[in-house]
């Protein structure tokens, strides 16, 4: 374009030299660019070039839409006439990257050039249209800059790029229309001007003496019509998207009004499967109570008078168990009476034959040897029958929790299905403690299975215990609400029933206690034992690193709860304690002594000269228990204790030193560590803190 351009200003300017021309080519920009006519020599219009980066920021400023002629402008001159003049020269050149002086430059070996050309004529018309042109340029910027408002307004949206595609596209396309519309001169002038000097049609004219410039000019004109049309689709494309987002809204609205209205149908769907599946589990359970009770036992009512009692009836399997075993009992203490028997005649003989049998002496020694054998083989039969025995001991006792289980849910008031706090729909019962009923429930918010801890107030208790059972409920809720751990129970809520009862939600856990599994199982391997005791540390580790550490106090079995992956969780801060800040090392002051339970409790805690100062080495103390009693079956004071003896007879006071059954047997680490734990003297027993790093609990080699 600008080659031809400057072919147009060369072939206009025929080497005659006019001393007026650079004046008047001055005057020619000056009002172009609507400056004064006194415009300094091209040297002197040098703009400062400027750094790459700046440029670079110009010509992405003005980038959009009129980029073919606008860019070079804009970017190396900063607009103007000045510089579409200039751009007319610096086009020539190739390299963009040449800068404003080399531009200036050329531009100035151009206006060399015009000097040369005598051509006044060419001048006026060039000026004529200058002025005509200089609105249209006035005009594209105008356009461009609102173009450029708009494209910045809508940046980031991918059809400003074809968007320029478009405009130069249209570009193309409406060139052949520019020179007879969009070029038809509105200005007199310039129609004068072409009329005079050549006498001819003004079609005509235009069509054989079209000028590039003219055509340039058209050409922005159509930009600038194809960048109007493009504003107005932006604006119609605004507008849809408008409508369009209303729609979305409105449709959203309706959404949520269904999702709203959905919603109690849908609990009421959840629920009622939740119901049926619970119903069936529980008709399950009572068959199952009444099919194992046929081998196993069952409760019976033994009347005396009036009063009536309960009493345990065996089931068949443990009759038959029972029965094999005094035959068993019999054959043996038959064999027995003729072994004595015989020994007896065989004493009375001394050496001789016996006259009336005719046996000998070897003879009494063979029969001896029968009856020995055959005792022995009836004590392994024993051994046998007592095994089994056992077993069914171990699912009588089951059988006895489950049958008191259901029993309690049938006395339950909550055994109705009903959804506590329009969310927990409440199942099945899990078990009864002292003074809760804790219920399986479903969270028809959160979507999970939760476990439901109701705290009855027995209604016969003064309003003063009460409020002293709802003070100790909340406390235990304000420490229990705060721990997220692995190994521990969370809690994920707490609200109130009614006057009496209220309710804490807790993380359900699927599997079974470990007072459970010890019933059912009562000695562990080593392997899982030390698996369980690891994460029960992890989580009275988690307790002591908080600033507010807390002493849990009531590590048990039951309170060792096992999650559908087996993972181990500790449960039930009802006596736990947080360790106050300025708390000395000794410990804190204990103010509940006597609650617990007295197993799994340190010598410090049946102090009574004094009130005992405790610390977290009470639940290391405990967690030694534990851990003996998973290992060996038994705990290792006062197993066979009522708590009430353990307390007559200072059991645990008098626990100074752990003995070590022979069998099972167990790695010395293992009895090192429950040593450790076990030690009698509390300043000398290390804290959760200290035994956690012992190598047996860290699985590190030594
Ligand atoms: N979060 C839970 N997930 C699953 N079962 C639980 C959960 N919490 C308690 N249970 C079960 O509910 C039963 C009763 O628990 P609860 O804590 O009330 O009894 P407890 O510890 O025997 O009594 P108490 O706390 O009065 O000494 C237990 O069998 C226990 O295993």
């Amino acid at each position: 374009m600008s080659e031809d351009m400057l072919l147009h200003f060369s072939s206009n300017s025929s080497n005659q030299s006019d001393q007026s021309l650079p004046t008047k080519m001055a005057k020619l920009e000056a009002r172009m660019t609507g400056k004064p006519s006194s415009a300094p020599p091209p040297q002197q219009q040098q703009q400062p070039v400027l750094p790459p980066q700046q440029q670079q920021q110009q010509q992405q400023q003005q980038q959009p839409a009129w980029q073919s002629v606008s860019s070079a402008v804009t970017a190396k001159f900063g607009g103007g006439i000045d510089g579409l003049a200039a751009s007319l020269s610096s086009s020539d050149s190739d390299d963009d990257d040449n800068g404003g002086e080399f531009l200036i430059l050329a531009n100035t070996q151009k206006r060399q050039k015009l000097k040369e050309d005598d051509d006044s004529n060419v001048f006026e018309r060039v000026e004529a249209m200058g002025d005509g042109r200089q609105m249209v340029v006035e005009n594209v910027e105008s356009k461009a800059n609102s173009d450029l408002n708009r494209k910045k307004q809508g940046r980031g949206r991918g059809h400003s790029v074809s968007g320029r595609g478009r405009g130069s596209r249209a570009n193309d396309q409406t060139k052949s229309q520019i020179s007879s519309s969009t070029c038809s001169p509105s200005n007199g002038q310039l129609e004068n001007s072409y009329h005079k000097q050549d006498g001819k049609p003004k079609e005509q004219f235009w069509s054989e003496n079209r000028s590039p410039l003219e055509e340039e000019v058209a050409s922005l004109q159509a930009k600038v019509a194809a960048l109007e049309e493009e504003l107005r689709k932006s604006h119609q494309e605004a507008t849809d998207y408008q409508n369009l987002c209303r729609q979305l809204e409105k449709e959203l609205k309706d959404l949520k009004d269904h999702e709203q209205q959905m919603k109690p149908k849908r609990i009421k769907i959840i629920s009622d499967l939740l119901i049926s599946v619970s119903k069936a589990e529980r008709q399950e359970a009572r068959m199952k109570v009444r099919q194992d009770s046929l081998r196993l036992g069952n409760v019976g009512v033994i009347r005396a008078g009036t009063v009536i009692s309960e009493t345990w009836e065996e089931g068949q399997v443990l009759k038959d168990l029972n029965t094999h075993l005094r035959h068993l009992l019999e054959a043996k203490e038959a064999i027995e009476r003729q072994r004595k028997s015989l020994k007896k005649r065989q004493s009375d003989k001394g050496d001789t034959v016996d006259t009336e049998t005719g046996i000998q002496e070897e003879d009494f020694l063979i029969q001896d040897e029968i009856y020995k054998s055959r005792i022995a083989s009836i004590k392994r039969e024993e051994e046998v029958i007592i095994r089994e025995r056992d077993r069914y001991e171990l699912e009588k006792g089951r059988l006895i929790r489950e049958m008191k289980r259901i029993r309690d849910e049938d006395g339950s008031r909550f055994n109705n299905f009903q959804i506590l706090n329009h969310r927990y729909a409440l199942l099945n019962l899990l078990g009864k403690g002292g003074f809760s009923e804790v219920y399986k429930a479903y969270d028809l918010v959160e979507h999970r299975y939760v476990a439901c801890k109701l705290h009855g107030l027995n209604a016969q208790w003064s309003e003063e215990k009460k409020q002293s059972y709802i003070r100790h409920a909340i406390r235990e809720y304000n420490i229990h609400k705060t721990l997220v751990h692995h190994h521990i129970v969370r809690l994920w809520d707490i609200f109130e029933i009614d006057q009496n009862t209220f309710c804490t939600i807790l993380e359900y856990c699927s599997g079974k206690d470990l007072d459970a599994v010890l019933k059912a199982t009562p000695v562990l391997p080593e392997r899982e034992a030390r698996i369980i005791i690891v994460q029960i540390f992890q989580g009275l580790v988690y307790l002591n690193k908080r600033t507010q550490k807390i002493i849990h106090y009531d590590l048990k079995p039951g309170n060792v709860l096992f999650d559908e992956l087996g993972v181990a969780k500790v449960t039930d801060f009802g006596l736990s304690k947080i360790v106050e800040e300025d708390v000395g090392s000794q410990g804190m002051e204990l103010t509940s002594q006597g609650a617990g339970t007295y197993w799994y409790l340190p010598p410090e805690c049946f102090e009574l000269s004094k009130t005992p100062l405790i610390s977290s080495k009470v639940d290391v103390w405990s967690a030694g228990i534990l851990f003996y009693q998973m290992l060996f079956g038994r705990r290792p004071f006062g197993h066979d204790q009522t708590q009430e003896r353990i307390l007559r007879e200072d059991t645990i006071i008098k626990a100074r030193k752990v003995e070590f059954p022979s069998r099972p047997a167990v790695s010395n680490e293992a009895k090192e560590l429950i040593r450790r734990c076990l030690t009698y003297n509390q300043a000398d027993r290390p804290d959760v803190l200290a035994i956690a790093q012992d190598p047996y609990l860290t699985y590190s080699k030594k």
